[in-house]
């Protein structure tokens, strides 16, 4: 209960619009309402159900467990974190949950070969919490159950989840590696991967230039004698709506952003600068600070290369790509008959002949499927005209579905470039996937 240990003169958090919580002397209590003074010398009213006690024996570098905080509040909680945040301790334990806040900084010293070493086997919370200290339970558990773990990895955009599900990998792979005979390992694999699944899954959100835009399970397979025998990278719920929709500063996924930044692609698919296509200006930004797109496309293909996509794999992603630009392009206006419609005008017919072209089909065809719908009743199929809006609602849906369809065929392919091993009994799973966001529109 809030209320409890509260009296006048005793110490105890109040909500502070700037601090989130703020330590205040209790100096007068009214009912429900309590008068309190700060320390920063502000005399805050709240709510008797919102001031909490605060633990005036608490230990000034705070505990790495926070089941041993005398008060298991918000406040406490988060104090007890940045204390620890003070003096570079990331990492914190609830239990056997570990709590990372996002350093936004390199901590090398962190993650080297001789902080491996030492978790190596060391039970939970014997030493400093680390993740190292989680992955190395969850291979323990498996090796001696023989049965598959799995971590979960979650959090708001920009907190800090892929960062560490590759540190878990780089754990994993450490314990349970073999040297590489055929060139490369498979968590060098799985780690190679990356820039191919950032470039079409990734965006720039408000929070992170870098944003994951799906949820990821990778699971690393285990021999019996808990060595590292495969991998697979399965995802989920790529977000679908960015591909049509950005708002601004955010943008689209990177892939759009890289293709418009080479010049020879540009031509070869009847494009332009990045901002003369719908799906990418509705938003101002199309630059992400010290990131060169030219550079970041070639990056991707060589991840291409890496994966066995072949160049003509190579280029018929990218055709794809270049036609959601075009389709988004495409403008409707009023046809002939009530509720039609027809493509606006020269530039709109433009992007749906190169539109049509990238993706092999017939202009006239892509036309027809986006302008009209097939309601299919018992007897017969019959063929409605939709007005301006339902054919764009249609245009967008096509558009997205396309893309997300591209991305699980990514998917695939680096699934069967990393390889599963069928006899693996036992595996560790990472998911990482982001918790729910509050946006101005939930879409
Ligand atoms: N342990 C860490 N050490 C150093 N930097 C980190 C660490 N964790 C996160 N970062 C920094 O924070 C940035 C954002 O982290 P990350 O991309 O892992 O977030 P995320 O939770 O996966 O976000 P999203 O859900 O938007 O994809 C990284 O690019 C990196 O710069």
């Amino acid at each position: 209960m809030a209320t409890t240990n509260i009296s006048v003169g005793s110490q105890v958090w109040v909500e502070d619009s700037e601090k989130a919580w703020i330590d205040a002397e209790v100096l007068e209590i009214d009912g429900n309402k309590v008068k309190a003074r700060t320390s920063t010398g502000k005399v805050a009213v709240s709510l008797i159900s919102n001031v909490h006690a605060k633990d005036t024996d608490a230990q000034p570098g705070g505990v790495d467990d926070m089941t041993k905080l005398a008060y298991l509040h918000e406040p406490g909680l988060l104090h007890n974190l940045a204390s620890r945040y003070e003096l570079d301790e990331i990492y914190t334990y609830t239990g056997n949950i570990l709590i990372a806040v996002n350093p936004f900084a390199k901590l090398p010293h962190l993650y080297d070969v001789h902080m491996m070493e030492q978790y190596r086997g060391a039970p939970l919370g014997e030493l400093s919490p680390h993740v190292f200290a989680v992955a190395d339970s969850a291979y323990r558990a498996m090796v001696n159950e023989n049965r598959s773990q799995s971590i979960l990895v979650s959090g708001e955009s920009g907190a800090g989840k892929t960062e560490t599900t590759k540190l878990i990998m780089q754990y994993l792979a450490y314990m349970g590696g073999r040297a590489a005979t055929d060139g490369r390992t498979v968590e060098q694999q799985v780690l190679e991967s990356n820039p191919l699944l950032e470039a079409f899954g990734n965006a720039k959100t408000v929070r992170n230039d870098n944003s994951s835009r799906f949820g990821k399970f990778v699971e690393i397979q285990f021999d019996r004698s808990g060595r590292i025998s495969g991998a697979a990278v399965r995802t989920y719920l790529l977000e679908r709506s960015r591909v049509v929709q950005v708002s601004d500063p955010e943008r689209n996924y990177h892939c759009f952003y890289q293709l418009c930044a080479s010049p020879e692609d540009v031509e070869r698919y009847k494009l332009g600068e990045a901002h003369t296509f719908h799906y990418l200006n509705q938003s101002n930004c199309y630059e992400l600070n010290g990131v060169n797109s030219s550079r970041e496309y070639t990056k991707t293909r060589r991840a291409m290369e890496i994966v066995g996509i072949s160049p003509d794999e190579q280029e018929a992603i990218f055709r794809v790509v270049a036609s959601i630009l075009h389709l988004g392009n495409i403008e409707f206006v009023p046809g002939k008959e009530t509720d039609s419609s027809k493509p606006k005008d020269e530039k709109a017919n433009f992007h749906l002949q190169v539109a049509a072209d990238l993706l092999k089909c017939d202009a006239k065809g892509l036309q027809d499927s986006l302008c009209t719908r097939i309601i299919t009743t018992r007897d017969e199929s019959i063929k409605v005209s939709l007005d301006p809006t339902s054919a764009t609602v249609n245009r967008d849906t096509l558009a997205k579905t396309i893309y997300s369809r591209l991305f699980d065929w990514l998917v695939e392919k680096v699934n069967k470039s990393i390889g599963q091993d069928p006899d693996s009994t036992t595996l560790v799973g990472v998911l990482d996937i982001y918790g729910f966001e509050s946006f101005k529109t939930n879409r």
